[in-house]
């Protein structure tokens, strides 16, 4: 079982430690907020919370960060080897990696204007990683249907509405061309003044410019906000997934209530942080606290 308490004895400094290496690795460069959020997310959803998505991939072993929803994507890594490294400093051997990917996404989300909440704490780290859960069926792709996003959320133990509140973590970050090519070009349930600003730097044919970014919230990209859900009202999603949600099916309504109320979709959000933060931890005698986050002890 989990407890805000955890390390207050064995590490009372850890929370300090983690919210300052993230401070600044934000003022250097705010979307590194983001990308913490999302590797939070993608540790999670593949065999729980147990920094699995950290272990780098050796000559015998492939790991996840090159499983599809990852490779070339996901980022943060230098960042969390930074905390890491503090944090042995202060109590060696003592706070699990997975542990660290929780309080670094609840402070990215704080610093970035969003809601804070207590994280709970006494994770344990994987000895191991897993490509192929990594690499398909669990991590829904960003041209999911609605059921398939619904379903893949539930499939670990989140519901609907989790999964519309947590999508609203696209209020912030980046996302490549080659993944909203498909929709700025050939979907009709978008703004076309908007589509049109998203193509002049997504070239149509595939294989050129597909790295470009563009921000996932078009109007406050570094400030954790609802604006995501007014875009979506406006057509404005940049992902097929992100407009799915506001596209005449049974999340329309959600979607129109967090545009209008902060407070719910703050609260909604923390909530299903908090649920996907208690996917399957490793908890006890199980799993390891790692030295080195980048592989097992
Ligand atoms: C609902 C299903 C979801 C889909 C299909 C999805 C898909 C994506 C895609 C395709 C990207 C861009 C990746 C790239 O360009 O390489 C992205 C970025 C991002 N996602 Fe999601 N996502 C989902 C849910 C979530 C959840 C639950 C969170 C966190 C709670 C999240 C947080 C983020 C963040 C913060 C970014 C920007 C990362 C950065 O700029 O480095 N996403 N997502
Ligand atoms: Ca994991
Ligand atoms: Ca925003």
């Amino acid at each position: 079982q989990l407890s805000t308490k955890f390390y207050s004895k064995s590490c009372p400094k850890v929370l300090s430690t983690v919210e300052s290496v993230v401070k600044s690795a934000v003022s250097k460069e705010k979307r590194m907020g983001a990308s913490l959020v999302r590797l939070f997310f993608h540790d999670c959803f593949v065999n729980g919370c147990d920094g699995s998505i950290l272990l780098d991939d050796t000559s015998s072993f492939t790991g996840e960060k090159t499983a599809a929803p990852n490779n070339n994507s996901v980022r943060g890594f230098n960042v969390v080897d930074d905390i890491k490294a503090k944090v042995e400093k202060a109590c060696p051997g003592v706070v699990s990696c997975a542990d660290i990917l929780a309080l670094a996404a609840r402070d990215s989300v704080v610093i970035l204007g969003g809601p804070g909440w207590d994280v709970k704490l006494g994770r344990r780290d994987s000895k191991t990683a897993s490509f192929s859960a990594a690499n398909s069926g669990v991590i829904p792709p960003p041209t999911a249907t609605l059921s398939q996003l619904i379903n893949r959320f539930q499939a670990r133990g989140l519901s609907a509405k989790d999964m519309v509140a947590l999508s609203g973590a696209h209020t912030i970050g980046k996302a490549r061309c080659v993944l909203f090519r498909g929709r700025i070009y050939n979907e009709t349930n978008i703004d076309s003044s908007f589509a049109k600003a998203r193509q002049s730097n997504c070239p149509r044919t595939s294989g050129s410019g597909d790295n470009n970014l563009a921000p996932l919230d078009v109007a406050t990209p570094d400030s954790f906000d609802l604006k995501y859900f007014n875009n979506l009202l406006n057509k404005k999603g940049l992902l097929h997934s992100d407009q799915i949600l506001f596209n005449g099916g049974s999340t329309d309504s959600l979607v129109k209530k967090y545009s209008s109320n902060t407070k719910k979709f703050y609260s909604d959000f923390v909530t299903a942080m908090i649920k996907m933060g208690n996917i399957t931890p490793l908890t006890g005698s199980n799993g390891e606290i790692r030295k080195n986050c980048r592989k097992p002890n």
